[in-house]
């Protein structure tokens, strides 16, 4: 697919979503992503992007004692049945999407976690998919939490590297929720020419380890989102389930970042919402050709710190 053209104008859109209760069924949930792709096209948009592990309720926050009780929160295919609807809809519409999903794979007759997300693109192709690869959390039952945050325990780091797509006329990337606070993982994207990068977030306003930053939740989010656009020179779509679910507050901000870093449309509450902004992939140029001209002014020779292996 070549970068030229039209498809490097078009208007973009964040679906956030509202909490998802326990026992809400995935039917459900698709019939809510379904009106926002309603809105969607009558607002002109042509790409979408829903939140990380937009199908369930963000399940880590409980122990679960056996794989049966957790193994409902997984996908095994993606398109399956109880997703077809939202292929098929964003494909007669012609809006490619980005979709958060646990999976569920199986690997040398073994099964493996991740916590995924695909690009979609404009005629309901999988181009792209990435499983996460900074897992926050702890993998042990915590009871003296509030809550529980157990995404090391139930996913298997992402097995996928950091990869871009060229879709619809640009080079995508995606990221999930917690990699986006970490600048080596926007920059991978970065040294790849992304132009546009989606980020699915659930992320609860309360962080029982160090309660005295609850109040910068918001601002931790957008510091960490619109770092990335910035000193890469690319798009950034975050999107959030927000909202009280299942006793646990999560911030919403979903929100649209130009390459110059400026938050270019935002959510205003912490439901269902959809939040567009024109896109023009071209302005990239005006951070990639300048400041950030990665050929002309980073100095890998430098940096080889950020790649030696960690202390334990
Ligand atoms: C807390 C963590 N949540 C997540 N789902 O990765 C984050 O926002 O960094």
């Amino acid at each position: 697919m070549s970068n030229t053209g039209t498809d490097r104008k078009f208007i973009a859109a964040s679906a956030q979503l509202g909490p998802i209760a326990c026992d809400e069924p995935r039917s459900s949930v698709v019939g809510r992503m379904l009106a926002l792709l309603d809105e969607a096209k009558a607002r002109g948009v042509s790409f979408v992007v829903f939140p990380e592990l937009a199908l369930t309720t963000f399940f880590p926050r409980w122990f679960f004692g056996n794989d049966a009780d957790l193994d409902v929160f997984y996908e095994r295919a993606m398109p399956n049945a109880d997703v077809a609807p939202l292929f098929e809809a964003a494909k007669a519409a012609g809006i490619g999407f980005h979709l958060g999903y646990a999976e569920l794979a199986e690997e040398e007759g073994r099964a493996v976690r991740y916590n995924t997300a695909i690009l979609v693109d404009r005629e309901g192709k999988i181009a792209l998919k990435y499983r996460k690869i900074h897992l926050p959390g702890h993998r042990e039952h915590e009871p003296e939490r509030p809550f529980q945050h157990l995404e090391k325990r139930y996913f298997t780091r992402g097995n996928l590297g950091f990869p871009v797509a060229d879709v619809d006329g640009g080079r995508y990337g995606t990221l999930i929720c917690n990699d986006r606070r970490w600048p080596e993982a926007f920059r991978m994207l970065g040294l790849q020419g992304a132009e546009l990068v989606a980020v699915g977030y659930n992320t609860p306003q309360h962080y029982p380890p160090a309660p005295e930053h609850d109040h910068l939740q918001d601002f931790h989010n957008h510091l960490s989102l619109q770092a990335g656009a910035y000193q890469n020179g690319t798009y950034v779509i975050g999107s959030a389930k927000a909202g009280f679910e299942e006793g646990c507050e999560l911030i919403g901000g979903s929100c649209i970042v130009a390459p110059t870093g400026e938050i270019v449309a935002l959510a205003a509450t912490r439901g269902d919402e959809l939040v567009t902004a024109p896109i023009n992939l071209d302005r990239c140029r005006e951070i990639k050709a300048n400041i950030f001209n990665f050929a002309l002014h980073r100095e890998p020779d430098t940096y080889g710190l950020l790649t030696a292996p960690k202390d334990a």
